[in-house]
């Protein structure tokens, strides 16, 4: 049976940032690596000038563009199953937390819980991942979207269990405090410091304790493949973006390792002092008895 893995992401750029290196080193193996995207990140920000005027305030065609730059991003991570969650523009970015784009009619955030999941049912019963990948319940960093992605894909788990056909693993994407801290201290005499005024890694928004986390997925391989992906999502990510200072400074120990903790199932054998897995499907039979 061949190995199906489905991601869950919010926006377009969220599956290149957290789980880029993931994606690309399971597809390389041949697995079936299925992606959701959830909204088109219409209330995004536009790094690149010439298309200011795409802006939600505007001519609100961001959404529409960011669904292209996120085409290119997965052709360099290799062969992946794109959907959008219930069709192209059927939910919104809703912005940040208590922005008015909350209100909008079809945000993401205001969607029917057992509606979106039902959308998700669907892809899952066709593509029967054993292993599926989302955020944490505070969606990593609390956007509303990240949050809500969360829960429709936990819910769409607890279905799809009920139906027979439910995920053998469940993970969430996590950063070890550790790598947190190494970063902090790498660029702390950095002119180009994303985390000046830093010095505690508390005042993240994220960060899991290293004994906390279950997986660590080497991707370094995919290194390049990672960086690719970001440099599509060019109205999201500048050039000058932290997440390029970082790579120059640890290189595909930062881009190309990526974390997880496991929110279901059983872990698998692992490695180093916390017995981190390095495969998510690491415990699972050949195959799982759930797939078609
Ligand atoms: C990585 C991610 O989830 N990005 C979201 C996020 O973007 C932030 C937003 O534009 C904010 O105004 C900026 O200050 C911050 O730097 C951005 O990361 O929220 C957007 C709006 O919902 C969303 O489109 C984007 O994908
Ligand atoms: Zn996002």
């Amino acid at each position: 049976m061949a190995r199906s893995i489905l991601f869950v992401h919010a926006h377009p750029d969220d599956e290149s940032i957290g789980t880029g290196a993931t994606m690309a080193h399971y597809a390389a193996q041949g697995a079936h690596v299925t992606l959701v995207t959830c909204t088109l990140g219409e209330e995004g920000e536009i790094h690149v000038p010439e298309l200011a005027q795409l802006e939600a305030a505007q001519g609100d065609q961001l959404g529409g563009y960011r669904l292209s730059e996120l085409k290119t991003a997965l052709g360099a991570l290799g062969e992946i199953d794109h959907r959008m969650l219930g069709g192209a523009g059927r939910y919104r970015d809703s912005g940040m937390m208590g922005t008015p784009a909350n209100e909008h009619p079809r945000s993401f955030w205001g969607a029917d819980l057992e509606e979106a999941s039902a959308h998700l049912v669907e892809i899952m019963d066709e593509v029967r991942p054993q292993v599926v990948v989302t955020y944490d319940a505070n969606g990593f960093y609390g956007h509303p979207d990240h949050i809500q992605a969360h829960r429709v894909a936990m819910r769409a788990s607890e279905i799809a269990a009920e139906r027979g056909f439910g995920p053998s693993k469940i993970y969430w994407t996590a950063m070890p405090l550790s790598v947190l801290k190494a970063g902090v201290e790498a660029l702390a005499d950095s002119t180009d410091n994303p985390f000046a005024g830093i010095t505690d890694v508390a005042d993240f928004p994220f960060g899991t304790p290293d004994e906390e986390v279950a997986a660590c997925i080497d991707g370094s391989d995919h290194h390049d493949a990672k960086v690719a992906a970001l440099k599509a999502h060019a109205t999201q990510i500048p050039e000058t973006s932290w997440l390029y200072s970082i790579a120059g400074n640890f290189g595909q120990e930062f881009m190309g390792v990526e974390h997880y903790t496991l929110a279901h199932g059983v872990r698998g054998r692992g490695d180093g002092p916390y017995g981190w897995e390095t495969d998510l499907f690491s415990g699972l039979p050949d195959g799982s008895p759930l797939a078609r």
